[in-house]
């Protein structure tokens, strides 16, 4: 498989800033296969949002470069969809719509029913075509992230760039969608770059884990394969030692080799007296 789909060359990012340039990311290189499931992971601050907002071209790297299946990324496009966190819904729109306005964006020119048709499908994917006519007021939050996917989906985007699109959900939920995620992955094998702070969760659902090093001046530290076969299952890799070993490479890398905790302050005699 090539790894050239999408090719990150020497990407660096700085920010303007009152007090002069922020150096946020610094020769971050990295080439992705078509297909791939890609999870970026480092600690708060390092860089990963700045990463996926140059791919998504929101941002524009100060220098490097992105390519995407032959083109230079230059601005944003429906070719690389974006699920954030907080899955931004439009609010007056029915759940239907909201999908409906995606579609329209890529399918111009189609007749209604073959919008429709589309529509439905990545509602199904996601299992929310039973709730076309709600609106977000009344959804769940889990229900909103399933059609904020179903959104970026049904645009069949070259890359799919998801910002901790788990990470405000409770822990069920999450799995939930986490597995509803793999079975969509296995069916669709879309190209997915997604940001979670969450180790299990770059294991269970990547091919690739790229662990980012701490900034300022950021870039990829290290990349960790994850060969586990699919189709995976949560609970039969409880007991898996493959499983333990690669989820133990990512802790070491964040809590060893980068950790970005500061030593506590020694306490004064007299409290560690007290301590003891
Ligand atoms: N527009 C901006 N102007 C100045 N500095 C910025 C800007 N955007 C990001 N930064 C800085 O760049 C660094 C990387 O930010 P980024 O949001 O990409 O990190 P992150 O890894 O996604 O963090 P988190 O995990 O907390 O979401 C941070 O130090 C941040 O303050």
């Amino acid at each position: 498989m090539s790894k050239h789909y999408l090719d990150l060359s020497d990407v660096g990012m700085r920010f303007a800033t009152p007090t002069g340039w922020f150096e946020a990311l610094v020769n971050v290189n990295l080439k992705i296969a078509k297909g791939e499931f890609i999870s970026l992971i480092g600690h708060s601050g390092c860089g990963k949002s700045t990463v996926l907002n140059l791919v998504a071209g929101l941002n524009e790297a100060t220098s490097g470069g992105i390519i995407l299946d032959g083109r230079e990324v230059a601005g944003p496009g429906p070719e690389r969809a974006v699920v954030f966190q907080n899955h931004a819904l439009l609010p007056w729109l029915s759940v239907y719509e909201n999908v409906e306005l995606a579609v329209r964006q890529v399918m111009k020119g189609a007749s209604k029913a073959q919008i429709a048709e589309k529509v439905r499908y990545y509602l199904s994917l996601v299992q929310m075509d039973h709730a076309l006519d709600k609106k977000p007021h009344e959804i769940s939050g889990g229900m909103k992230q399933r059609v904020g996917i179903a959104r970026a989906l049904s645009m069949s985007p070259k890359v799919l760039l998801m910002d901790e699109p788990f990470g405000a959900l409770d822990a069920l939920t999450r799995a939930h969608l986490q597995d509803a995620l793999m079975e969509i992955q296995a069916e669709l094998n879309n190209t997915v770059i997604m940001i979670t702070h969450d180790v299990d969760e770059a294991v269970l659902l990547s091919d690739r884990i790229v662990m980012m090093t701490n900034g300022p001046a950021a870039s990829v530290g290290e990349i960790l394969d994850i060969t586990l076969p699919r189709p995976r299952n949560r609970v039969a890799l409880a007991d898996d030692p493959e499983y333990h070993k690669l989820r133990q490479c990512v802790l070491s890398f964040l809590y060893e080799k980068h950790s970005k905790v500061t030593p506590l302050k020694k306490p004064k005699a007299e409290s560690r007296a007290a301590v003891a």
